[in-house]
């Protein structure tokens, strides 16, 4: 574990020339500033738009420099005291230094900008809710460092791990678990044995997985696994070459949202995607909704669909939903959360949407069902192999839910090349603090 964490760290930047003085333009994607020097853009770690700064050039390239800041001349009226210590070494935000409404119109002006060829004349509209305590689910990398513990997250300008005592954007009650585990990892035989830690909250509760680089005897799992019930915690152990199915056989959590009036219960196993702002998917699964009006006789394709966050609200009042995921225990979940939900109009078929061989089958099936509408929420490359299976199908209306505007951007201009208008477009602050947006995107063919 020491050994993969030393080949890969990054050399950290070191400055290359002489501290000189920046007028602050811009900012980019990434929350660096932009200015210029003698026509030179130089991209400015720190700095942000409006700002006097000095800095040093740490990368020169032909057509740009980057430069950390050094000291800050004249301060903009939006920066703010980040709410996190952490902030200047950890890679885990980059905005904390804008304030909150700064931040949502720097990712708005980005997702423009990605989206120019798309907009038209349509307003972006915008989805947000709180700014820190939000993450319910959170990778924790560990090390040893000279015996001692370090539990944390990657640095911003290295791969080092940073020691983290406390992380703001973690929903509080896993700020809470953060610390227990801290403190109970030091000096403990199984933090040399940890290759990294999950943290996940959920309606069920506080759940910590751990994955370990090596096997621990039975007494040092038993004194943890009475650690965690102390605590109220679940904990599972992932060991080394653990299959799949053993891990899928270890016991499910489950999340609850509401649809309207109802409320509708989701089991997931710990290892499973789901969505990591709770109060975020809340909103999206209700703007979707309103979006897609599914109706009593629509016949609804839910690509991508995980263990059914949207197929399950969407079946509730359409004709009939069906999910398509790559993973087989997500489906196995999604068919049972249908189930368990009285839920009895969704089926759910395994298929990996980026094979040729998967989407003949899978597109035949399809297009016999007379499907009238399609949500996809494909990871962030996109959807690019499916997208002539979903001209085939031909709905009359597509939402398309994305984590990657430039593969939104790209397919969505060749589902307009082929017959679709764009009709609505959304941004959903789903990372406050970082740079990550989540965009919808809602299109009807033309008729
Ligand atoms: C962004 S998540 C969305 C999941 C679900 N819609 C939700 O809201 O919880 C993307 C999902 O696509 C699945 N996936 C990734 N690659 C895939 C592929 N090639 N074919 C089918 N599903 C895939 C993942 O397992 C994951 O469940
Ligand atoms: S990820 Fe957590 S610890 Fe890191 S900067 Fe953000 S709030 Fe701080």
């Amino acid at each position: 574990m020491r050994r993969r964490i030393s080949q890969r760290r990054a050399v950290k930047p070191q400055p290359i020339g002489p501290v000189q003085t920046y007028q602050v333009e811009g900012l980019t994607h990434e929350a660096k500033g932009v200015a210029r020097l003698q026509g030179k853009v130089t991209f400015i770690e720190g700095a942000l738009p409006g700002e006097t700064v000095d800095a040093q050039v740490t990368k020169s390239g032909r057509r740009f420099d980057e430069a950390t800041m050094t000291r800050l001349l004249e301060p903009s009226p939006y920066r703010v005291d980040p709410p996190c210590p952490h902030f200047t070494r950890c890679g885990g935000c980059s905005f904390q230094h804008l304030a909150d409404e700064k931040q949502l119109s720097a990712k708005r002006d980005w997702l423009q900008g990605q989206l120019r060829n798309l907009m038209g004349t349509h307003t972006l509209e915008t989805l947000s809710d709180t700014s820190t305590a939000y993450r319910r689910r959170a990778r924790l990398s560990v090390n040893m460092v000279k015996g001692e513990v370090v539990l944390g997250f990657r640095g911003k300008a290295s791969n080092d791990i940073i020691s983290i005592d406390h992380c703001v954007v973690l929903t509080k009650p896993l700020q809470t678990v953060f610390l227990a585990l801290k403190t109970a990892l030091a000096g403990d035989p199984l933090a040399p044995n940890v290759g990294h830690i999950e943290l996940l909250e959920d309606t069920k509760g506080v759940s910590v997985l751990v994955r370990l680089t090596s096997v621990i005897s039975d007494e040092l799992e038993k004194q943890w696994q009475d650690w965690a019930h102390e605590a109220k915690i679940a904990l599972y152990w992932q060991a080394p070459k653990l299959s799949r199915a053993e891990l899928a056989s270890q016991e499910m959590r489950y999340y609850e949202v509401n649809n309207g009036e109802d409320k509708l219960r989701l089991q997931y196993h710990p290892q499973d995607f789901i969505q990591v702002n709770a109060a975020m998917n809340q909103k999206m699964l209700d703007q979707a909704m309103a979006w897609l009006a599914p109706q009593f006789d629509d016949v609804v394709l839910d690509l991508f669909c995980g263990v059914g966050n949207f197929s399950l609200p969407l079946a509730r009042s359409a004709k009939s939903v069906i999910g398509v995921e790559v993973q087989d225990s997500m489906v196995a979940s999604a068919q049972s959360n249908a189930e368990m939900n009285g839920v009895d109009n969704a089926t759910f078929i395994a298929a990996d949407l980026t094979q040729p061989a998967a989407l003949e089958t899978t597109a035949s099936t399809l297009l016999t069902a007379g499907v009238t509408k399609i949500l996809l929420d494909p990871p962030r490359a996109g959807a690019l192999e499916f997208l002539d299976s979903i001209i085939k199908i031909a709905p009359a209306q597509i939402l398309y839910v994305s984590c990657n505007a430039s593969t939104l951007a790209r397919d969505a201009e060749y589902l307009v090349a082929k017959g679709y208008r764009v009709m609505r477009v959304g941004l959903m602050d789903m990372f406050p603090q970082t740079s990550h947006v989540e965009t919808m995107m809602l299109l009807h063919k033309k008729t």
